[in-house]
């Protein structure tokens, strides 16, 4: 159990990147959702230790791993956005020094576990090709392998199916789905439908707090009857924001739709919808820019 308390940080341009967030994540895919900048990401490296919190505590198993982060070094799996420069060197050998970074000395259990993470991420095709030249997908799979060497109890994944085709994100996804189902994992992503078909449990993240939290169907059955839906002229646009509020506008078969949150039917022309997931997404930034406007505006 990885219970995070009152945890904020503020760089030193003066961002204030985390902003008292408390969360409590068991075990399963737990989804970090947030736009841009929402502070997902500082999160995700405050919680692999790899870097410190202003404030708050982060407890794994009732240990505080801000003050003994070894502790979480030892049970962690991380999958950063970006791993940077691949060496031209192969999968296998990579995965093997990875592995003695990680700690592993015994080199036939090194070797068992490479061949398993190379088997089981559908890589073991391609083990003697150079990392630098496998694909999106691939390099994802491959950063899934080297998060999962050590057997880790906690893994962090973020953002991690940027610019995968439909295809790799759906193999990525299985992957995921298999391995969350004993240990915890964090994912962080801004893809909602990524956390509706993964995640046990999500937080809606944005200016470095914690907007909504919960079990992604429960957090849509609070909106169901709630939602409405017509079709809109794009110019008009800016008066329908200002006479509803206005969840989303998107283009379906070359029409444009609103998708609007009221207790009753806003007027004439509006047809009652099911709730989405995307539209607790958006109500909750929606309230969110709300507060911070009338903040900014006091
Ligand atoms: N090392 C840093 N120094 C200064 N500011 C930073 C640093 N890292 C992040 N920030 C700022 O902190 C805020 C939160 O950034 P963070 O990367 O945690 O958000 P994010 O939700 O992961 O965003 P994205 O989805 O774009 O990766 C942003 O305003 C960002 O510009």
């Amino acid at each position: 159990m990885l219970s995070i308390t009152h945890l904020s940080k503020t760089y030193p341009g003066g961002v204030r990147a985390l902003d008292g967030v408390t969360l409590d994540i068991g075990t399963g895919i737990f989804g970090l959702l947030g736009p841009n900048g929402a502070g997902k990401s500082t999160l995700m490296r405050t919680i692999a230790a790899l870097q410190e919190p202003d404030q708050g505590s982060i407890l794994w198993d009732g240990t505080d791993i801000v003050r003994y982060p070894h502790l979480v070094r030892q049970v962690l799996g991380y999958l950063p956005q970006d791993f940077g420069v691949y060496p031209k060197i192969s999968a296998e050998r990579l995965l093997d020094h990875m592995a003695v970074l990680k700690g592993l000395r015994d080199k036939k259990e090194r070797r068992r576990q490479v061949d398993e993470l190379l088997e089981r991420t559908n890589l073991a095709w391609c083990r003697r090709q150079a990392v630098a030249q496998f694909s999106g997908g691939m390099r994802q799979r491959f950063g899934i392998a080297q998060a999962l060497l050590g057997d880790p109890r906690l893994i962090i994944v973020d953002e991690p199916t940027a610019g995968l085709d439909p295809e790799e994100r759906n193999r990525f996804h299985n992957l995921l789905g298999e391995i969350g189902e004993n240990i915890t994992i964090v994912l962080s992503t801004h893809i909602v439908e990524d956390v509706r078909r993964l995640c046990g449990k999500a937080a809606v993240m944005a200016g470095g707090k914690v907007l909504l939290e919960g079990r992604p169907d429960h957090l849509v059955e609070q909106l169901q009857g709630r939602v409405w839906r017509r079709s809109a002229a794009r110019a008009d646009l800016p008066q329908w924001r200002q006479r509803h509020r206005v969840l989303s506008d998107r283009l379906e078969a070359g029409r444009c739709f609103i998708r609007v949150l009221a207790d009753h039917q806003p007027e004439a022309g509006f047809e009652p919808c099911p709730a989405h997931l995307e539209d607790a997404y958006f109500a909750a930034l929606a309230a969110h820019e709300g507060e911070v406007a009338v903040c900014s505006a006091t």
